[in-house]
Protein backbone atom coordinates (compact mmCIF):
# COMPACT_ATOMS: atom_id res chain seq x y z
CA UNK A 1 0.00 0.00 0.00
CA UNK A 2 2.83 2.38 -0.09
CA UNK A 3 3.65 4.55 -2.81
CA UNK A 4 5.94 7.04 -3.34
CA UNK A 5 4.77 10.69 -4.31
CA UNK A 6 6.55 12.62 -6.16
CA UNK A 7 6.23 16.29 -4.70
CA UNK A 8 7.42 17.86 -7.62
CA UNK A 9 5.22 16.33 -10.18
CA UNK A 10 2.39 17.10 -8.07
CA UNK A 11 3.26 20.86 -7.79
CA UNK A 12 3.77 21.14 -11.53
CA UNK A 13 0.51 20.13 -11.96
CA UNK A 14 -0.79 22.71 -10.07
CA UNK A 15 1.66 25.36 -10.46
CA UNK A 16 2.49 25.62 -14.86
CA UNK A 17 6.35 25.38 -14.71
CA UNK A 18 8.20 28.20 -14.92
CA UNK A 19 11.84 29.57 -15.70
CA UNK A 20 13.76 30.61 -12.68
CA UNK A 21 17.68 30.47 -12.67
CA UNK A 22 18.86 26.95 -12.05
CA UNK A 23 19.83 27.22 -7.89
CA UNK A 24 16.89 29.78 -7.21
CA UNK A 25 14.53 28.17 -4.83
CA UNK A 26 10.84 28.37 -6.19
CA UNK A 27 8.51 30.15 -3.88
CA UNK A 28 5.09 29.03 -4.06
CA UNK A 29 1.32 29.66 -2.33
CA UNK A 30 -1.56 28.60 -0.83
CA UNK A 31 -4.86 30.08 0.25
CA UNK A 32 -6.94 27.80 2.76
CA UNK A 33 -9.91 28.77 4.38
CA UNK A 34 -11.29 27.37 7.03
CA UNK A 35 -15.58 27.43 7.42
CA UNK A 36 -15.57 26.54 10.96
CA UNK A 37 -19.31 26.26 13.54
CA UNK A 38 -18.20 29.85 15.09
CA UNK A 39 -15.81 31.91 11.95
CA UNK A 40 -14.32 32.22 8.79
CA UNK A 41 -10.65 31.75 8.74
CA UNK A 42 -8.18 32.64 5.76
CA UNK A 43 -4.80 31.28 6.00
CA UNK A 44 -2.46 32.10 3.31
CA UNK A 45 1.31 30.37 2.99
CA UNK A 46 3.93 31.19 1.59
CA UNK A 47 6.32 27.96 1.14
CA UNK A 48 10.12 27.89 -0.45
CA UNK A 49 10.35 24.37 -2.66
CA UNK A 50 13.89 23.35 -2.34
CA UNK A 51 15.64 20.28 -3.42
CA UNK A 52 14.64 18.19 0.22
CA UNK A 53 11.16 16.21 -0.22
CA UNK A 54 9.19 18.68 2.02
CA UNK A 55 8.21 21.90 1.34
CA UNK A 56 9.88 24.61 3.79
CA UNK A 57 7.13 26.58 5.12
CA UNK A 58 8.18 30.57 5.14
CA UNK A 59 5.02 32.32 6.33
CA UNK A 60 1.35 31.84 7.65
CA UNK A 61 -0.70 35.41 7.13
CA UNK A 62 -4.12 34.62 9.16
CA UNK A 63 -7.18 36.57 9.58
CA UNK A 64 -10.60 35.56 11.32
CA UNK A 65 -14.07 36.77 11.21
CA UNK A 66 -17.21 36.00 13.02
CA UNK A 67 -20.12 34.27 13.13
CA UNK A 68 -19.02 31.06 10.37
CA UNK A 69 -21.16 30.54 7.51
CA UNK A 70 -24.15 28.69 9.51
CA UNK A 71 -24.91 31.79 10.77
CA UNK A 72 -26.23 32.81 7.43
CA UNK A 73 -28.02 29.35 6.55
CA UNK A 74 -31.62 31.39 6.23
CA UNK A 75 -30.01 34.26 3.89
CA UNK A 76 -26.71 32.50 2.28
CA UNK A 77 -26.33 35.74 0.02
CA UNK A 78 -25.27 37.71 3.39
CA UNK A 79 -22.18 35.14 3.53
CA UNK A 80 -20.38 36.35 0.54
CA UNK A 81 -19.51 40.21 2.44
CA UNK A 82 -16.56 38.40 4.52
CA UNK A 83 -15.47 35.63 1.98
CA UNK A 84 -14.87 39.16 0.08
CA UNK A 85 -13.38 40.90 2.73
CA UNK A 86 -11.08 37.63 3.35
CA UNK A 87 -10.36 36.84 -0.02
CA UNK A 88 -8.65 40.93 0.33
CA UNK A 89 -6.19 39.57 2.41
CA UNK A 90 -4.96 37.02 0.26
CA UNK A 91 -4.67 39.61 -2.61
CA UNK A 92 -2.20 41.97 0.03
CA UNK A 93 -0.28 38.83 0.87
CA UNK A 94 0.18 37.18 -2.94
CA UNK A 95 2.13 38.92 -5.29
CA UNK A 96 0.14 39.99 -8.36
CA UNK A 97 1.96 37.91 -10.67
CA UNK A 98 1.40 34.88 -8.73
CA UNK A 99 -2.34 35.38 -8.30
CA UNK A 100 -2.86 32.85 -11.03
CA UNK A 101 -0.97 29.82 -9.94
CA UNK A 102 -2.14 30.65 -6.30
CA UNK A 103 -4.89 27.99 -5.31
CA UNK A 104 -8.12 29.03 -3.50
CA UNK A 105 -9.77 26.60 -1.54
CA UNK A 106 -12.39 26.51 1.80
CA UNK A 107 -13.30 23.58 3.34
CA UNK A 108 -16.20 23.94 5.81
CA UNK A 109 -16.34 22.01 8.94
CA UNK A 110 -19.25 20.58 11.76
CA UNK A 111 -21.13 24.09 11.33
CA UNK A 112 -22.27 23.01 7.62
CA UNK A 113 -22.57 19.51 8.89
CA UNK A 114 -24.84 20.10 11.01
CA UNK A 115 -26.95 22.06 8.71
CA UNK A 116 -29.17 20.40 6.29
CA UNK A 117 -27.66 19.50 2.81
CA UNK A 118 -30.06 21.92 0.49
CA UNK A 119 -28.63 25.19 3.21
CA UNK A 120 -25.45 23.98 3.22
CA UNK A 121 -25.11 23.59 -0.72
CA UNK A 122 -26.81 27.36 -0.84
CA UNK A 123 -23.86 28.77 1.75
CA UNK A 124 -21.03 26.69 -0.49
CA UNK A 125 -22.70 27.70 -3.91
CA UNK A 126 -22.34 31.44 -3.21
CA UNK A 127 -18.60 31.05 -2.08
CA UNK A 128 -18.14 29.45 -4.77
CA UNK A 129 -19.60 32.10 -7.12
CA UNK A 130 -16.97 34.69 -5.09
CA UNK A 131 -14.45 32.04 -5.88
CA UNK A 132 -15.07 31.97 -9.73
CA UNK A 133 -14.82 35.73 -9.88
CA UNK A 134 -11.23 36.17 -8.20
CA UNK A 135 -8.09 36.29 -9.69
CA UNK A 136 -6.94 32.87 -8.06
CA UNK A 137 -6.67 29.40 -9.45
CA UNK A 138 -9.98 27.99 -8.76
CA UNK A 139 -9.33 24.32 -8.43
CA UNK A 140 -11.84 21.64 -8.92
CA UNK A 141 -13.99 20.70 -5.84
CA UNK A 142 -12.22 23.88 -3.87
CA UNK A 143 -15.26 24.67 -2.34
CA UNK A 144 -16.97 21.77 0.08
CA UNK A 145 -17.86 19.89 2.98
CA UNK A 146 -14.90 18.24 4.68
CA UNK A 147 -15.55 14.55 6.47
CA UNK A 148 -14.86 14.43 10.16
CA UNK A 149 -11.58 11.80 9.32
CA UNK A 150 -9.85 14.03 7.63
CA UNK A 151 -10.15 16.99 9.58
CA UNK A 152 -8.65 14.72 12.44
CA UNK A 153 -5.92 13.37 10.29
CA UNK A 154 -4.71 17.06 8.45
CA UNK A 155 -4.86 18.53 11.90
CA UNK A 156 -2.38 15.64 12.60
CA UNK A 157 -0.16 16.73 9.69
CA UNK A 158 -0.46 19.82 10.30
CA UNK A 159 1.23 20.20 14.21
CA UNK A 160 3.92 17.69 13.11
CA UNK A 161 4.98 19.04 10.17
CA UNK A 162 5.22 22.70 12.25
CA UNK A 163 6.70 20.54 15.02
CA UNK A 164 9.33 18.34 12.42
CA UNK A 165 8.23 15.20 13.46
CA UNK A 166 7.48 14.50 9.61
CA UNK A 167 11.00 14.72 8.28
CA UNK A 168 11.87 11.94 10.27
CA UNK A 169 9.03 9.80 9.23
CA UNK A 170 11.14 6.63 8.93
CA UNK A 171 11.42 7.27 13.72
CA UNK A 172 7.85 7.29 13.69
CA UNK A 173 7.67 9.43 16.47
CA UNK A 174 4.95 11.89 16.42
CA UNK A 175 2.51 13.79 18.30
CA UNK A 176 -1.22 13.60 18.95
CA UNK A 177 -3.73 16.09 18.44
CA UNK A 178 -7.04 17.39 20.08
CA UNK A 179 -9.02 19.63 18.77
CA UNK A 180 -11.99 20.83 20.30
CA UNK A 181 -14.36 23.42 17.53
CA UNK A 182 -17.45 24.53 18.05
CA UNK A 183 -20.00 21.59 16.61
CA UNK A 184 -17.27 19.05 16.40
CA UNK A 185 -13.79 17.55 18.08
CA UNK A 186 -11.29 15.10 16.82
CA UNK A 187 -8.54 13.20 18.20
CA UNK A 188 -5.82 12.09 16.28
CA UNK A 189 -2.54 9.81 17.02
CA UNK A 190 -0.61 7.03 15.66
CA UNK A 191 -1.10 3.67 17.75
CA UNK A 192 2.03 1.46 18.92
CA UNK A 193 0.06 -1.01 19.85
CA UNK A 194 -1.64 -3.57 17.27
CA UNK A 195 -4.30 -4.09 20.27
CA UNK A 196 -5.42 -0.31 19.50
CA UNK A 197 -6.23 -0.45 16.15
CA UNK A 198 -7.77 -3.99 16.71
CA UNK A 199 -10.16 -2.84 19.36
CA UNK A 200 -11.98 0.34 18.08
CA UNK A 201 -16.17 0.19 17.62
CA UNK A 202 -16.15 0.57 13.70
CA UNK A 203 -13.14 1.06 11.25
CA UNK A 204 -13.92 4.52 10.79
CA UNK A 205 -11.80 4.82 13.64
CA UNK A 206 -8.61 3.84 11.54
CA UNK A 207 -7.30 6.19 8.43
CA UNK A 208 -3.94 5.68 6.68
CA UNK A 209 -2.48 7.76 4.46
CA UNK A 210 1.32 8.13 2.63
CA UNK A 211 3.42 10.52 2.84
CA UNK A 212 6.87 9.85 0.85
CA UNK A 213 7.76 6.65 2.08
CA UNK A 214 5.60 5.57 4.58
CA UNK A 215 2.09 4.78 5.00
CA UNK A 216 0.85 6.35 8.62
CA UNK A 217 -2.05 4.41 10.25
CA UNK A 218 -3.85 6.63 13.09
CA UNK A 219 -6.25 6.35 15.32
CA UNK A 220 -8.46 9.25 14.56
CA UNK A 221 -12.51 10.27 15.16
CA UNK A 222 -14.43 13.46 14.65
CA UNK A 223 -17.66 13.90 16.90
CA UNK A 224 -20.32 15.59 15.22
CA UNK A 225 -21.77 17.58 18.30
CA UNK A 226 -19.38 17.19 20.71
CA UNK A 227 -17.71 20.22 19.87
CA UNK A 228 -17.74 22.97 22.73
CA UNK A 229 -20.61 25.06 21.91
CA UNK A 230 -22.82 22.02 20.68
CA UNK A 231 -21.73 20.35 24.09
CA UNK A 232 -23.13 23.79 25.39
CA UNK A 233 -26.65 23.37 24.25
CA UNK A 234 -26.69 19.47 24.76
CA UNK A 235 -26.17 20.09 28.32
CA UNK A 236 -28.88 22.39 28.07
CA UNK A 237 -31.01 19.93 26.60
CA UNK A 238 -30.96 22.58 23.70
CA UNK A 239 -29.48 20.76 20.77
CA UNK A 240 -31.92 20.18 18.11
CA UNK A 241 -35.19 21.13 19.86
CA UNK A 242 -37.96 22.81 18.55
CA UNK A 243 -40.31 25.82 19.44
CA UNK A 244 -37.16 27.53 20.58
CA UNK A 245 -39.62 30.90 20.98
CA UNK A 246 -41.04 29.61 24.17
CA UNK A 247 -38.61 27.94 25.94
CA UNK A 248 -36.30 28.33 28.42
CA UNK A 249 -32.84 26.04 28.73
CA UNK A 250 -31.73 25.86 32.03
CA UNK A 251 -28.48 24.63 33.85
CA UNK A 252 -26.69 23.89 37.37
CA UNK A 253 -23.55 25.20 35.25
CA UNK A 254 -24.58 28.89 35.07
CA UNK A 255 -24.85 31.10 37.51
CA UNK A 256 -28.03 30.90 38.92
CA UNK A 257 -28.86 34.74 38.20
CA UNK A 258 -27.95 34.39 34.54
CA UNK A 259 -30.62 34.73 31.79
CA UNK A 260 -29.36 36.09 28.26
CA UNK A 261 -29.58 34.84 24.91
CA UNK A 262 -27.48 33.11 23.12
CA UNK A 263 -27.09 32.08 19.08
CA UNK A 264 -24.94 29.63 17.49
CA UNK A 265 -25.54 28.14 14.03
CA UNK A 266 -28.15 30.88 12.74
CA UNK A 267 -30.70 29.88 15.75
CA UNK A 268 -31.43 31.83 19.17
CA UNK A 269 -32.30 30.08 22.34
CA UNK A 270 -32.98 31.91 25.97
CA UNK A 271 -31.29 30.38 28.63
CA UNK A 272 -30.42 31.26 32.18
CA UNK A 273 -29.49 29.77 35.25
CA UNK A 274 -31.23 27.57 37.80
CA UNK A 275 -32.36 29.21 40.92
CA UNK A 276 -34.49 26.14 42.17
CA UNK A 277 -31.07 23.69 42.50
CA UNK A 278 -27.93 23.13 43.21
CA UNK A 279 -25.00 24.87 41.05
CA UNK A 280 -21.54 24.32 40.70
CA UNK A 281 -19.07 21.77 39.96
CA UNK A 282 -20.77 18.58 41.18
CA UNK A 283 -24.55 18.71 39.65
CA UNK A 284 -22.75 20.75 36.24
CA UNK A 285 -20.39 17.47 35.93
CA UNK A 286 -23.17 15.15 36.02
CA UNK A 287 -25.15 17.08 33.15
CA UNK A 288 -22.01 17.20 30.93
CA UNK A 289 -21.38 13.58 31.59
CA UNK A 290 -24.67 12.96 29.61
CA UNK A 291 -23.13 14.56 26.95
CA UNK A 292 -20.21 12.21 26.99
CA UNK A 293 -20.71 8.84 28.02
CA UNK A 294 -21.53 6.41 25.85
CA UNK A 295 -20.56 8.41 23.06
CA UNK A 296 -16.96 8.94 23.08
CA UNK A 297 -14.59 5.67 22.90
CA UNK A 298 -11.71 5.26 25.17
CA UNK A 299 -8.79 4.30 22.58
CA UNK A 300 -6.88 0.78 24.13
CA UNK A 301 -3.72 2.82 24.54
CA UNK A 302 -3.58 6.19 24.81
CA UNK A 303 -1.67 8.17 27.64
CA UNK A 304 2.15 6.61 27.43
CA UNK A 305 1.85 6.46 24.16
CA UNK A 306 2.16 9.39 22.66
CA UNK A 307 2.40 13.81 23.76
CA UNK A 308 -0.53 15.34 22.97
CA UNK A 309 -0.97 19.15 21.51
CA UNK A 310 -4.40 20.40 22.55
CA UNK A 311 -5.29 23.34 20.59
CA UNK A 312 -8.67 25.40 19.75
CA UNK A 313 -11.09 25.65 22.51
CA UNK A 314 -8.83 23.86 24.96
CA UNK A 315 -6.16 26.17 24.37
CA UNK A 316 -9.00 29.12 24.66
CA UNK A 317 -10.06 28.26 27.74
CA UNK A 318 -7.16 27.47 29.51
CA UNK A 319 -6.41 30.68 29.06
CA UNK A 320 -9.25 32.63 29.84
CA UNK A 321 -9.31 30.44 33.19
CA UNK A 322 -5.82 31.74 33.65
CA UNK A 323 -3.87 28.52 33.04
CA UNK A 324 -1.65 28.93 30.87
CA UNK A 325 -0.28 32.44 28.95
CA UNK A 326 -2.22 33.25 26.26
CA UNK A 327 0.84 33.64 23.76
CA UNK A 328 3.67 31.27 25.18
CA UNK A 329 0.79 28.40 26.01
CA UNK A 330 2.14 25.47 28.28
CA UNK A 331 2.06 22.33 29.50
CA UNK A 332 -0.75 20.93 31.73
CA UNK A 333 -2.25 17.96 33.39
CA UNK A 334 -5.67 16.81 32.82
CA UNK A 335 -6.23 17.28 36.87
CA UNK A 336 -5.55 20.84 36.02
CA UNK A 337 -8.78 21.56 33.94
CA UNK A 338 -10.70 19.88 37.18
CA UNK A 339 -9.35 21.53 39.79
CA UNK A 340 -9.86 24.90 38.23
CA UNK A 341 -13.44 24.00 36.65
CA UNK A 342 -14.11 23.07 40.39
CA UNK A 343 -12.73 26.70 42.04
CA UNK A 344 -14.67 28.55 38.49
CA UNK A 345 -17.83 27.28 39.39
CA UNK A 346 -17.96 27.44 43.30
CA UNK A 347 -17.49 31.21 42.37
CA UNK A 348 -19.39 31.75 39.62
CA UNK A 349 -22.45 33.61 41.28
CA UNK A 350 -20.54 35.98 43.68
CA UNK A 351 -17.36 36.43 41.60
CA UNK A 352 -18.35 36.07 37.57
CA UNK A 353 -15.65 35.51 35.52
CA UNK A 354 -14.52 36.60 32.08
CA UNK A 355 -17.88 34.34 30.59
CA UNK A 356 -20.97 33.15 32.05
CA UNK A 357 -20.00 30.12 30.71
CA UNK A 358 -16.57 29.12 32.02
CA UNK A 359 -17.62 26.72 34.57
CA UNK A 360 -19.69 24.90 32.11
CA UNK A 361 -16.99 24.82 29.39
CA UNK A 362 -14.03 23.51 31.83
CA UNK A 363 -16.52 21.10 33.58
CA UNK A 364 -16.92 19.25 29.37
CA UNK A 365 -13.64 19.87 28.66
CA UNK A 366 -12.10 17.94 32.03
CA UNK A 367 -15.21 15.55 31.82
CA UNK A 368 -14.44 14.77 27.93
CA UNK A 369 -10.41 14.45 28.76
CA UNK A 370 -11.14 12.34 31.75
CA UNK A 371 -14.91 9.83 30.96
CA UNK A 372 -14.89 10.87 27.46
CA UNK A 373 -11.30 9.87 26.43
CA UNK A 374 -10.15 8.18 29.40
CA UNK A 375 -7.09 10.14 30.19
CA UNK A 376 -5.66 9.70 33.43
CA UNK A 377 -5.50 12.79 35.93
CA UNK A 378 -1.97 13.03 36.07
CA UNK A 379 -1.53 13.10 31.80
CA UNK A 380 0.61 15.75 30.36
CA UNK A 381 -0.76 17.89 27.21
CA UNK A 382 0.72 20.70 25.36
CA UNK A 383 -1.60 23.54 25.16
CA UNK A 384 -0.79 25.66 21.98
CA UNK A 385 -2.07 27.95 19.60
CA UNK A 386 0.63 28.38 17.23
CA UNK A 387 4.15 26.70 16.47
CA UNK A 388 6.84 28.94 15.22
CA UNK A 389 3.91 31.72 14.60
CA UNK A 390 1.76 29.18 12.30
CA UNK A 391 -1.70 28.37 13.77
CA UNK A 392 -2.08 25.10 14.54
CA UNK A 393 -4.79 24.32 12.85
CA UNK A 394 -5.74 21.22 10.21
CA UNK A 395 -5.56 24.14 7.21
CA UNK A 396 -1.83 23.79 6.94
CA UNK A 397 -2.56 20.12 6.04
CA UNK A 398 -5.48 20.52 3.90
CA UNK A 399 -2.83 22.72 2.07
CA UNK A 400 -0.05 19.99 1.83
CA UNK A 401 -2.58 17.56 0.55
CA UNK A 402 -3.83 19.95 -1.96
CA UNK A 403 -0.04 20.50 -3.39
CA UNK A 404 1.01 16.80 -2.80
CA UNK A 405 -1.84 14.07 -2.95
CA UNK A 406 -1.53 12.44 0.24
CA UNK A 407 -3.67 9.61 -0.81
CA UNK A 408 -5.92 9.65 2.51
CA UNK A 409 -7.72 6.23 2.62
O1 LIG B 1 -6.91 28.82 12.79
C1 LIG B 1 -7.68 28.69 13.74
C2 LIG B 1 -8.94 28.10 13.61
C3 LIG B 1 -9.75 27.96 14.73
N1 LIG B 1 -9.34 28.37 15.94
C4 LIG B 1 -10.18 28.13 17.13
O2 LIG B 1 -11.05 27.02 16.90
C5 LIG B 1 -12.19 27.12 17.71
C6 LIG B 1 -13.49 27.07 16.94
O3 LIG B 1 -13.55 26.04 16.06
P1 LIG B 1 -14.57 26.07 14.80
O4 LIG B 1 -15.43 27.28 14.81
O5 LIG B 1 -13.74 25.88 13.58
O6 LIG B 1 -15.49 24.84 15.10
P2 LIG B 1 -15.72 23.50 14.23
O7 LIG B 1 -16.48 23.87 13.01
O8 LIG B 1 -14.35 22.97 13.91
O9 LIG B 1 -16.46 22.60 15.16
C7 LIG B 1 -12.06 28.43 18.42
O10 LIG B 1 -11.45 28.18 19.66
C8 LIG B 1 -11.11 29.21 17.52
O11 LIG B 1 -10.46 30.25 18.22
C9 LIG B 1 -8.09 28.94 16.06
O12 LIG B 1 -7.66 29.29 17.16
N2 LIG B 1 -7.29 29.09 14.96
Amino acid sequence: DVSFVDFNNNINSVLPRFSRPANHSRIFYGVMFDAGSTGTRIHVYTFIQSNSELPVLDNEIFQSLKPGLSAYADSPKMATDGIRKLLKVAKKSVPRLEWKKTPVVLRATAGLRMLSAEKAQALLDQVQHVFDESPFLVPDNSVTIMNGTNEGILAWISVNFLTGHLSAAQNKKTVGILDLGGGSTQITFLPKLKKTIESVPVTDYIARFDIFNSTFELYTYSYLGNGLMAARLATLGALGAEGLEDRVFKSSCLPKKFMEDWSFGGLTYHLSGDPGSDTGFKPCYQEVLKVVKGVIHQPYELQDSNLFYAFSYYFDRAVDAGLIDGVQGGMLEVRDFKKKAKEVCSTMTKNPSVSPFLCMDMTYISCLLKDGFGFKESTVLQLTKTVNNVEASWTLGAVLDHFHSLKIH
